[in-house]
């Protein structure tokens, strides 16, 4: 259950006193999630999601609910931040930070099909080029520092063969990022975190509508190529095997670039973004399975899903990235 700060009907009252969205009618707990405390938010006017940072950072919280904000003026399906009455967008709940924005339609997909990759690729490329006049600077705090920092205390952790590839890995990471293609790199906000889970659909299976993209909280400045890195060793494998299904990859890739194309030093470290994207979520994994907070009670996602996609990354060739769309 991801509800670590109870909420009151009283409080959600107060709380939308400051606020400009009708009156309360009902207030429920949503059982997903393992970062933050959601809730669903009902008033007279519309419906709504009520989030508590459990675990980010005041000085952290602004580039992401400004992100949102400005990604949404812009016409993106992301959750709209609502604007205090005194014209704040985050305010305080129990003592933590806490923001409400709108409530996205649709549910996500276990299962997608070429129609969901093609519209996620396409509106993720959408939402890079909108970001690309966002002023709020943050980079992704899970990125290559962070993987350097981590690595060494999951590595006690780990078999022989597992400490090998973690740490030829992070060598060629480090060596990428510090070569002249990976400055060339296009860059701004990324989500960063654009999994199934975080994308909901509304229409029917063969008809999809787009509800929205949803936790921006991993957001930063990357690679835009990262965060479709992260897509693709979603969206579009083999979820036993790790493997990618050429199918949903070409359909996804060609949708992004049809908004935005790759440049030239995109399609030259593909592979190596891949492979980036899947240790990101290794080390993450490996972390809250063998070092989880102490008030977690959720099931830890499995790491050893990503040492897979990491290996297979590695092993098996790559389909290109499309030219010339
Ligand atoms: N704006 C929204 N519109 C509709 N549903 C939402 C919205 N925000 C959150 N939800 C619902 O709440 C669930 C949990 O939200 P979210 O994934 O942001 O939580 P979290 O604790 O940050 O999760 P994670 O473990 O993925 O980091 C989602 O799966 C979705 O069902
Ligand atoms: N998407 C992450 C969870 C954090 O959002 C994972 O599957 O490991």
């Amino acid at each position: 259950m991801a509800v670590f700060t109870p909420v009151s009907e009283q409080d959600a009252r107060n709380l939308l006193s400051n606020y400009s969205l009708g009156e309360f009618a009902s207030l429920k707990g949503i059982a997903a999630g393992i970062e933050n405390s959601n809730y669903f938010l009902t008033t007279s006017a519309a419906e709504y999601v009520l989030t508590i940072f459990e675990v980010l950072k005041v000085e952290q919280l602004p580039f992401y609910i400004e992100l949102m904000h400005h990604l949404a003026e812009r016409g993106i399906p992301v959750p709209k931040p609502q604007t205090r009455l005194d014209g704040a967008r985050l305010t305080m709940l129990h003592g933590k930070p806490a923001a409400i924005v709108s409530k996205l339609a649709g549910t996500y997909i276990v299962s997608p099909n070429t129609a969901h990759c093609a519209l996620t690729g396409a509106t993720l490329a959408r939402a890079h080029l909108a970001s690309a006049d966002f002023t709020i600077r943050q980079p992704n705090l899970r990125g290559l520092s962070w993987w350097q920092e981590t690595a060494p205390v999951v590595m006690p952790f780990l078999s022989q063969s597992a400490q090998n590839l973690l740490s030829t890995s992070l060598a060629e990471q480090i060596a990428v990022a510090r070569s002249e293609d990976w400055r060339a790199l296009p860059k701004g906000p990324s989500h960063c975190d654009l999994f199934r889970d975080n994308v909901l659909f509304a229409g029917t299976t063969e008809s999809p509508v787009l509800g929205g993209f949803i936790d921006y909280y991993f957001a930063g400045v990357d690679a835009w190529l990262f965060d479709v890195a992260v897509c693709l060793n979603d969206w579009c494998i083999d979820q036993t095997s790790g493997e990618l299904i050429p199918e949903l990859a070409t359909a996804w890739l060609e949708a992004y670039s049809r908004v935005r194309a790759f440049t030239e030093q995109e399609h030259r470290l593909w592979p190596m973004m891949l492979r980036a994207a899947a240790l990101r979520f290794w080390i993450s994994r490996l972390y809250d399975f063998y070092l989880p907070r102490p008030a977690k009670t959720l099931k830890p996602h499995d790491p050893t899903h990503f040492e897979r996609i990491l290996t297979q990354r590695t092993l098996q060739a790559i389909p290109n990235l499309p030219k010339d769309f």
